[in-house]
Order: C-alpha cells, then sequence, then structure tokens
C-alpha cells in the first residue's frame, strides 16, 4: 500500500556490486537525519543485501489484518524495511524462480506493505533492467515516482552499462534524478586525501553527455557510516530533496 507514501526514488545500477544498496540505505539513513521518515524496500530478490547493510538480517516482518508490517530500525519508527531477505528462512536459502513467479512476488511486497505515512521510499533494485524492474515501473504507475537516481562506478565497464539504465528509463517515461559516481577514489581515513585508484570523472563525462543529472561522486571509505558525514552525500540529498 502506497497511498501514505509522499515520494519515490528508485535506485538503479547496469551492473553488480556498484554500490546501488550502499547507496541505497546510505540515502535512507540520510534522509531519516533530516527528519523525514523514510522507508527501504529491497527488491533484488536474488541478492537482498539491505537487511545486512543496516545490521537487521535477524528481525521478522510479519502479517497484520491490512497486510505486512515492515522491520523497523528504530523504536520512533522513523526507518521502515521491507526485503525478501526477511521471508528466507535460511541465509543460504537462493530464489531460483523464472519471471512470472519474480513478479507476483514482486506485486505482493509493493501492494501488501503498510508503509503508513512514509515521506520518501526508497526502492533498491536488481542491476540490470529485468522483468523486477518492469514489475515495479507497472505497479509505480498510479503513484507518484519522483525518479530513478543511477549509480555507477568510475570504471569504464559500469559506465557503459549504466547507459543502458538510461536508455531503460526514458523508454519506460521514468524521470532520471540524477547520475552518482560511487567509489570515486580512496578517501584516506589519517589526512582525508583523496587518491584516484581507478579513472575518475567517467561519471560526470556520461552525465553531461547524455543531458542527465550528476548528483556527485562518494569515495571508497573503510566504514561505511561514514558516508552520509561526507559533504558530497549530504548535496545529494539537498540535491534529491529539492528537486
Ligand atoms: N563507497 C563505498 N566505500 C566502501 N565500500 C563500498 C562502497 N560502496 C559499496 N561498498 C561495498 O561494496 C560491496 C558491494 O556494495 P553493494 O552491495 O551496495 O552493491 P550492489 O550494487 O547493491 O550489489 P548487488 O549487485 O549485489 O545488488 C559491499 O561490500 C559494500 O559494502
Ligand atoms: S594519504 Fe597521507 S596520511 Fe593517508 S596513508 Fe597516505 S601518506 Fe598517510
Amino acid at each position: 500500500m502506497l497511498d501514505g507514501v509522499k515520494h519515490v526514488i528508485l535506485v538503479l545500477s547496469g551492473k553488480g556490486g556498484v554500490g546501488k544498496s550502499t547507496v541505497s540505505t546510505q540515502l535512507a539513513l540520510g534522509l531519516k537525519d533530516k527528519g523525514f521518515k523514510v522507508g527501504i524496500l529491497d527488491i533484488d530478490l536474488c541478492g537482498p543485501s539491505v537487511p545486512h547493510l543496516l545490521n537487521i538480517e535477524n528481525s521478522d516482518v510479519h502479517q497484520c489484518p491490512e497486510g505486512w508490517v515492515p522491520v523497523y530500525t528504530d523504536a520512533s519508527q522513523t526507518l521502515a524495511v521491507m526485503s525478501i531477505g526477511f521471508l528466507l528462512k535460511n541465509r543460504d536459502d537462493a530464489i531460483i524462480w523464472r519471471g512470472p513467479k519474480k513478479t507476483a512476488m514482486i506485486r505482493q511486497i509493493i501492494n501488501d506493505v503498510c508503509w503508513k505515512d512514509v515521506d520518501y521510499l526508497i526502492i533498491d533494485t536488481p542491476p540490470g533492467t529485468s522483468d523486477e524492474h518492469i514489475t515495479v515501473m507497472e505497479c509505480l504507475r498510479e503513484v507518484q515516482c519522483d525518479g530513478a537516481v543511477l549509480v555507477t562506478t568510475p570504471q569504464a565497464v559500469s559506465i557503459e552499462d549504466v547507459r543502458k539504465e538510461i536508455t531503460f528509463c526514458k523508454k519506460t517515461n521514468i524521470k532520471i534524478l540524477g547520475l552518482i559516481e560511487n567509489m570515486s577514489g580512496y578517501t584516506c581515513p589519517h589526512c582525508k586525501e583523496c587518491s584516484n585508484i581507478f579513472s575518475s570523472g567517467g561519471g560526470k563525462s556520461l552525465a553531461e553527455y547524455a543531458e542527465i543529472p550528476y548528483l556527485g561522486s562518494l569515495p571508497l571509505v573503510s566504514n561505511k557510516q561514514d558516508i552520509i558525514q561526507l559533504d558530497s552525500m549530504q548535496s545529494i540529498l539537498t540535491r534529491l530533496t529539492t528537486h
């Protein structure tokens, strides 16, 4: 039930492992810090990592007469989380489903979770442009979806794949809120000097070429809790909440 949800932001990436779930959780935590009520919906059926990133992998969702109650990370219920990971009894379980079953599960997760009054719902999707993405787009047709945040790393191969996400968004009429280049350099924990381990600036150049907003870059950090403190993360949050 998305009735009480004011804003929906999809997080997409062309490649796996570029930090899409990390960015999703950090965006959610950053929005929560700014005083918003936030929800995260993890629809990565084959690799749900949001519960692990938030240290709540042993939590359970339960059902109420209206549907599923998400897991809250705090007593004041400002961050609600729903992930397929909560429904897997064993952490080693794998979902080996064909398209229609995946589609039905995603529809159920989107339609049956009681989000109550959530200011921002962040949807963490699997990499690529598969059945899961098309189903989400269909389910979101009736609600106000702000648009998509695309995540890439500086490597050429990741930049190349994010082009497909741009095409996907254009074909499905999803507004692109902007591109984030993650793991863009390494910030030394001692002196805060940032060294570019891979090539740099590819995300910005692609955003300019594709005429989409460039939201900013996030460095590799040794402690992911540091990400929300970064100036670049704060300016990404400001851009997303004032677009
Ligand atoms: N900026 C960062 N600094 C340090 N580590 C990072 C950063 N971003 C992501 N990581 C790490 O990289 C790994 C992959 O990140 P994550 O799971 O967020 O990627 P993903 O794109 O969601 O992957 P998947 O393809 O499984 O959906 C994780 O171990 C995560 O902790
Ligand atoms: S960047 Fe500077 S402070 Fe950091 S490890 Fe290297 S030399 Fe030391």
